[in-house]
């Protein structure tokens, strides 16, 4: 069985034969990928090989050019992505508190002020960040950021949390910190999806591995598995740290 079909029973979200082309190429080429509910889901893969692009389809931030991403069976639509929510590798900020960027997040889900306000102290006291209730988001320190993001994007309490790379710019402490947000959330009952360049960190935070080169699944199934024993020729070069992998150019 291709390793795209591996996975065949239904899932919280699925990418059906998703396609998205730019530029005069197939950057993602008919990805079929079951995200199970509850689930921690790893992406990992070669620069290039179309992480971003696939977490950004899967959130609806892109439409795709073929194929679908569905929800609980159904087109992802605007009620379905109201359900999610995503941390960038860069936390991105708005200019005021950070009591403000949290308030600004709930409000405009239509909470109300008592609620949003009990959600707003929640989400300082998980991200540890109280003692900087008042103080412009902008100054925080990275770590700081990451941790307002990651405890922002959590208030909405989404079903599905995609993180793009959430730590790589971050010390050993500040990962560590995002880490355990991130598992408080899947032990919450959120379903985690990230991408990662660490593999230490997909044992830590991972259930499940999809391996992607070149726009594709190259390999999906439990991390230890992919990381420990890969069957595909991507993984396995990647493991051994073999990087001349060329991507073939699907032009059109
Ligand atoms: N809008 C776009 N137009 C044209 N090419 C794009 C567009 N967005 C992404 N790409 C290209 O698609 C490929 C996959 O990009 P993507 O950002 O998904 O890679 P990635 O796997 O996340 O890589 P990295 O590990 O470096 O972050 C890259 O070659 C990128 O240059």
């Amino acid at each position: 069985m291709p390793a795209q079909r591996q996975q065949a029973a239904p899932g919280l979200l699925e990418a059906r034969g998703l396609t998205f082309e730019a530029g005069g190429a197939r950057l993602i080429d008919g990805l079929d990928l079951v995200i199970r509910p509850g689930r921690r889901t790893v992406i990992m893969g070669p620069n290039g090989a179309g992480k971003s692009l696939t977490l950004r389809l899967l959130h609806g931030l892109l439409q795709p050019s073929a194929g679908a991403v569905l929800w609980e069976g159904r087109p992802l639509d605007r009620a379905a992505r109201r359900l999610q929510a995503m941390v960038f590798q860069r936390p991105v900020m708005l200019r005021r508190s950070v009591r403000a960027n949290l308030r600004f997040a709930l409000s405009v889900r239509g909470l109300r002020r008592d609620e949003r306000r009990a959600r707003e102290d929640e989400a300082m006291q998980r991200a540890r960040l109280c003692h900087l209730a008042r103080r412009p988001a902008r100054v925080l320190s990275g770590g700081e950021q990451q941790r307002l993001t990651v405890a922002r994007a959590l208030a909405c309490h989404p079903r599905v949390l995609f993180l793009d790379e959430p730590t790589s710019s971050l010390d050993p402490q500040s990962t560590q910190m995002i880490e355990d947000l991130v598992n408080e959330a899947h032990g919450d009952g959120v379903t985690v999806v990230m991408v990662t360049h660490d593999p230490g960190q997909a044992r830590r935070l991972g259930d499940d591995l999809v391996f992607l080169h070149d726009g594709r699944v190259a390999e999906y199934g439990p991390v230890a598995q992919v990381l420990n024993a890969p069957r595909s020729d991507a993984a396995i070069a990647w493991r051994d740290g073999r990087l001349h992998l060329q991507p073939s150019q699907r032009t059109f």
